[in-house]
This record gives C-alpha cells, sequence and structure tokens, in this order.
C-alpha cells in the first residue's frame, strides 16, 4: 500500500461542516459555493432556488445525503449588525426558518472565528440573517469551549385554533397553526391511537403527512407582513400536554416532504411556545421542556416578552439547546450523477 496515488482532485470542490443538533443532521457550507446574486437575502434565496438548486440536491440528496438532511448556505445578508445570513436547505426545496440550524451556526460561528468570542461574558451573541427575519442567538462558552445556544427567534403568533380540516381516511379533525418562522399545523397524535414517542415512526409520518396535504388544500394562510412565509411547513403531533409543567412535553415534526426532525424543532417549539402562551396554558418566563419523540433530545424554550407581527399579538421566544460537530472540513467535488432512490 505504500505506493498509492491519491487519484487527481484538482478540479473545484466544496467544503463543508458537518453537525447536528439534537440528533438533526446540518450540513454547512464553508467555501466553493457559488456566491447567489440579489440585493435581499430573500432575492438570493430565490436565484438559488432558480439557478444553483444542483447545489442543494449535491449536498443533500443521495449518495452524499439521505432524505432526511438538512443544510445551510452562508450567504451575504442586508440586514444591519448580522453576522451570517443563511439559506436553509432540505430535500424537497428552501425553509424560512430553522431553530436546529440555528443551534449549530451560533456554535460554528464562534469555533470557526466569524464572530470574536466576548471578552469576559459567558455568552457570545451571533446575529443570523434568516429569510425569515434577523434571529439573535447566545452562545456559552465554558472552559474555552463553546457549548448550549440559545435563540430569540422573529415574533411567533397563533394564526388560529381550532381549525376544522377533513383528512382523508382520519375522517374530519381540529387543528391549531401557529408560526415560529414558519407555519406549523399541531395536532395531538392520541386524536390518531397515537403515541409520539412509541409509536412507529413511519405511521406517525402518514399521518402527519395527510393532516399537512389537507391543511394546504382547506386553509388558506396569510402573514400579516411577508406573502413568502404564507405556506404550511409541516405537522407537528403532539402528546398532547400544553398545560404547564415541569414534565417534558413530547412532539415529532414532519415537515417539506414527509421529513422527520430528529430534533424537538426549533422552530416548531417557537411556534407551539407561542400557542401555549395565547391560549392561556403558559405565562412568560415560565420555562418548559420539549422532547424530540423520535430521539428523545431535548430543547427547552420560553416566552420572554409580548410583542405584535402586523396586527397580531405575538411573543418573543427563546429556545435553547446543544450542537456537536460530526465532521470538520469535509471535501466535496463538484463531479456528481445522481441517482436517487424512488420511494
Ligand atoms: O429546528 C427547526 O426549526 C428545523 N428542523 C428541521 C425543520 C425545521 O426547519
Amino acid at each position: 500500500m505504500s505506493a498509492v496515488k491519491l487519484p487527481p482532485h484538482d478540479g473545484p470542490v466544496l467544503s463543508v461542516v458537518d453537525m447536528h443538533t439534537g440528533g438533526e443532521p446540518v450540513r454547512i457550507v464553508l467555501s466553493g459555493a457559488p456566491v447567489p446574486e440579489g440585493g435581499s437575502l430573500l432575492e438570493r434565496r430565490r436565484w438559488l432556488r432558480d439557478k444553483a438548486d444542483w447545489l442543494r440536491r449535491l449536498l443533500l440528496l443521495e449518495p452524499r445525503g439521505h432524505r432526511d438532511m438538512y443544510g445551510v448556505l452562508l450567504v451575504p445578508s442586508e440586514e444591519p449588525g448580522a453576522h451570517l445570513g443563511a439559506v436553509f436547505i432540505h430535500t424537497e426545496g428552501y425553509s424560512t426558518m430553522c431553530g436546529h440550524a440555528v443551534i449549530a451556526l451560533g456554535r460554528f460561528a464562534v469555533d470557526y472565528g466569524i464572530v470574536p468570542r466576548a471578552p469576559g461574558g459567558p455568552d457570545t451573541p451571533v446575529r443570523i440573517h434568516c429569510p425569515c427575519g434577523p434571529v439573535q442567538a447566545y452562545v456559552s462558552t465554558s472552559g474555552g469551549r463553546s457549548g448550549a445556544v440559545r435563540f430569540h427567534s422573529v415574533p411567533a403568533f397563533t394564526l388560529a385554533t381550532d381549525v376544522s380540516v377533513e383528512v382523508p381516511g382520519y375522517g374530519k379533525l381540529v387543528v391549531d397553526i401557529a408560526y415560529g418562522g414558519a407555519f406549523y399545523a399541531f395536532v395531538s397524535a392520541e386524536r390518531f391511537g397515537l403515541d409520539v414517542c412509541t409509536s412507529k415512526t413511519r405511521d406517525l409520518v402518514d399521518v402527519a403527512a395527510a393532516v399537512t396535504a389537507s391543511v394546504k388544500e382547506q386553509v388558506k394562510l396569510a402573514h400579516p407582513e411577508n406573502d413568502e412565509m404564507a405556506f404550511l411547513y409541516g405537522t407537528i403531533l403532539t402528546d398532547g400536554n400544553d398545560g404547564y409543567s415541569e414534565q417534558p412535553t413530547a412532539n415529532i415534526c414532519v415537515f417539506a416532504d414527509s421529513q422527520v426532525d430528529r430534533s424537538p424543532t426549533g422552530s416548531g417549539v417557537t411556534a407551539r411556545i407561542a400557542l401555549q402562551y395565547h391560549k392561556g396554558l403558559i405565562q412568560l418566563d415560565q420555562t418548559r421542556s420539549f422532547r424530540s419523540g423520535a430521539t428523545d433530545s431535548v430543547f427547552t424554550g420560553k416566552a420572554v416578552k409580548e410583542t405584535t407581527c402586523g396586527n397580531l399579538k405575538a411573543v418573543i421566544v427563546e429556545v435553547s439547546g446543544q450542537a456537536f460537530y460530526t465532521e470538520l472540513n469535509k471535501t466535496v467535488p463538484l463531479e456528481s450523477n445522481l441517482l436517487l432512490i424512488k420511494f
């Protein structure tokens, strides 16, 4: 083996860092990606979708990724004070908010020197411009190492409660719809005779995907300030324990094209807290723990202040969690012949 020669990798490459937050992967592109055109982050996101979608497919689909893979493209931001602009990508397309990726990006930004560690303070602020708006993360450091991250997202609100939908195969049911940077429908898994922690993931996915399809078809969503946010990202099945308790409450998020979030879902926890607050089930600064039905990983969250979004009452929610590195500085050659399994 001593005479092994390296193959000629002299073409263009992407450099990526892989992390996970609560078990949910996030692939961050360090360098090698095209710089998207546009005068705003949302325009750059559209450019990536329309002109360079090969990048998302190359990074996330098989054989480099899998049907539940997730990633972030770092882009310039026009937002004053932003350290990073982030375009979130999943296996079906582009999302507007991603809490698990924000938690990973906070740590990444500090560790890779994009944001200097705050001298003396326990937390380094990292401002991330997401497609839904500016998100403020705080990265804790202890013994010189970055650790848990908490973030304050864009104003979160409840759009509607007890919305009646007809779901083929499951009949008429009611869902709540709330926004935490993306819109989710919420319904208790019990309604389908399922348990978010012990039922087969396949069964939970089937139910959640059917709910998402029906809500998309039967309910018109509106965002008070930005039409680009006005779509249903997924359905979150819960254990129904929405009243305040020190015990964790479990949920599982099925988003985009039946993708299963391994984490408790940062934007989903944000929306779920907005919903609980709207229903008077929790107060400001009451911390709740949210457990992922998929992996048992936990985020904590609380509503920290009242605000508005357009004409709607909203809250700023703080979500905390921890991200870990899975691969550092991986090189991905830009040659590809994608062969996708047909499910
Ligand atoms: O944590 C979150 O908010 C994200 N995780 C995957 C689906 C959501 O974008």
